[in-house]
C-alpha cells in the first residue's frame, strides 16, 4: 500500500490537510533508546511555517503520543502519534476549478470527484510533519550510532549557496538554521528576494544539497533495493520534489572516466577515496565515504497571480484567481523533511546491516 514504506522498520502515514489529524506508526524501533521528545521538537519547528516567507498558515505541530514511548525511552512496540490541523479554511478552495500544477485535477479524476479535495487532502505538504515526526526519531538513533545527516539551499531561484566544504562542521551549522544556507551574505539576499516575489504574488523553487557522515561500509543492497532506489523513492514522496541525483549527477555527463573516477586509497588502514564524485555510493551500497545527493523543488504551484485553468462543473475554460495561504517558496521547509527521509531509509539499511554483521560474525 502507498501508505506504509519500508523493510526492518515501516512507516505508515494517514491524515488529510483539512481533516482533523494527520499522524503516523513507525514501527520496528528497537525498546530502550532514549528519544528526547524535544529533540523531535526541534526538527518539527524547523519545518512550521515562520514568518512572511512561509505560508501564514499556523499549526502548533506539537505531536501526541499514543504508544511506544515512555519516560524517554522507546518501549519497543510500534510509536504511534499525530498532530492535529487546528488553522483549516477551506473556504479558500474553489475545488471545481483546478489549480495549475497541483494535484486538484488528476486526484479528482483518480477518486472519482468523491475525495474532498480542500486544502490538498493527502497530497498537501501539511503531511510531511508527521513524515518528520518518524524520521527524527530514526536521525536521532543515527547519531547514536556517529551519523550525522544535514541539508541547505545550495540554490534558490538564481541565487547560489557555496557547497559543502568541512561536512561535519557544515552539517553542525544547519541544524541550527532555520534558513539553511552555509554563506549568510547569500541567506540575506535570498530571503529577502522571497519577501519579494511574495509580494508579487509568485513563487520560486531550488536545489537542496544534502551530506550525510559516519556511514559504515555496505548499507544497502545491489538492483532493486540499492540505496539510490531506496531513497529515491522516498525523497519523490515529498510533494513538489521533481528530481534527485547523487554525486555529480547529471553533470556525470559532461566528462570523461579519467577525470571522475575516484581513485581509492589507504589512509591510517582506513580506506578512502580520494574524489567523491559518485556521492559515497557504488553498486547502491555505501562506500565509507560522505553520502551526497540534490534534490530539486519545484516552484510552489499555488500563486495569487490570475492563471488560465477549467472549471470542472461547465467543462469550460476558464481563469483562477488562487486564495488562502501559501508558501512563496517551500524549499526551507522542505529541508528537515529531506533529512527525515533519508534518516528513514539510511536506519532501515543500517538495521538489516547489522543483522549481516551478527551472521557473519557467529558463523
Ligand atoms: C512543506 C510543504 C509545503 C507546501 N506548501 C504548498 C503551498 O502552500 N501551496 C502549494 O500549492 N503547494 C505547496 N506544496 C507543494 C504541493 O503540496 C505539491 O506541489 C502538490 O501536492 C503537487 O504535487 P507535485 O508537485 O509533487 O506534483 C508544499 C509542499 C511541501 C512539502
Ligand atoms: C499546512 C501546511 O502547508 C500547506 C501546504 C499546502 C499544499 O498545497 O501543499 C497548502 C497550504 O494549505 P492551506 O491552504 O490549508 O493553508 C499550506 O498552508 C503545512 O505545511 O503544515
Amino acid at each position: 500500500m502507498s501508505n506504509s514504506i519500508g523493510e526492518r522498520i515501516r512507516l505508515t502515514i494517514f491524515g488529510e490537510s483539512h481533516g482533523s489529524v494527520i499522524g503516523g506508526i513507525l514501527d520496528g524501533i528497537p525498546a530502550g533508546v532514549e528519544l528526547p521528545l524535544e529533540y523531535i521538537q526541534e526538527k518539527l519547528n524547523l519545518r512550521k511555517a515562520k514568518g512572511s516567507i512561509s505560508t501564514s498558515r499556523q499549526e502548533e505541530d506539537v505531536p501526541t503520543f499514543l504508544s511506544g514511548i515512555h519516560q524517554g525511552y522507546t518501549e519497543g512496540n510500534a510509536i504511534a502519534f499525530i498532530l492535529k490541523n487546528k488553522n483549516v479554511q477551506s473556504k479558500d478552495y474553489e475545488l471545481h476549478k483546478p489549480r495549475p500544477s497541483h494535484a486538484d485535477y488528476a486526484a479528482y479524476e483518480k477518486y472519482f470527484g468523491y475525495m474532498n479535495l480542500a486544502g490538498g487532502a493527502i497530497f498537501s505538504g501539511r503531511l510531511t510533519a508527521a513524515f518528520v515526526v518518524g524520521g527524527a526519531i530514526c536521525q536521532k538513533l543515527l547519531e547514536d550510532k556517529g551519523v550525522y545527516i544535514g541539508s541547505h539551499i545550495k540554490r534558490l531561484y538564481r541565487f547560489q549557496d557555496r557547497s559543502f566544504e568541512n561536512y561535519e562542521k557544515d552539517i553542525q551549522k544547519l541544524s541550527r538554521l532555520n534558513f539553511p544556507v552555509l554563506d549568510s551574505s547569500i541567506s540575506k539576499t535570498m530571503q529577502e528576494y522571497l519577501l519579494k516575489i511574495k509580494e508579487e504574488k509568485d513563487s520560486i523553487g531550488g536545489i537542496l544539497e544534502t551530506a550525510v557522515v559516519g556511514l559504515p561500509v555496505g548499507l544497502g543492497d545491489p538492483i532493486f533495493d540499492s540505496l539510490e532506489s531506496n531513497l529515491s523513492k522516498i525523497l519523490f514522496s515529498i510533494p513538489a520534489i521533481k528530481g534527485v541525483s547523487f554525486g555529480l549527477g547529471f553533470d556525470f555527463a559532461q566528462y570523461k572516466g579519467s577525470e571522475v573516477n575516484d581513485v581509492l586509497f589507504y589512509e591510517k588502514g582506513k580506506v578512502k577515496t580520494k574524489t567523491n564524485h559518485n556521492g559515497g555510493i557504488n553498486g547502491g551500497l555505501s562506500n565509507g565515504m560522505p553520502l551526497v545527493f540534490h534534490t530539486v523543488v519545484k516552484p510552489t504551484s499555488s500563486i495569487g497571480l490570475v492563471q488560465e485553468t477549467i472549471d470542472l462543473q461547465t467543462q469550460t475554460n476558464t481563469t483562477v484567481e488562487i486564495q488562502g495561504r501559501h508558501d512563496p517558496a517551500i524549499i526551507h521547509r522542505v529541508r528537515p523533511v529531506v533529512d527525515a527521509v533519508t534518516a528513514f531509509v539510511l536506519l532501515d539499511a543500517y538495521l538489516k546491516r547489522e543483522q549481516e554483521c551478527l551472521w557473519q560474525n557467529s558463523v
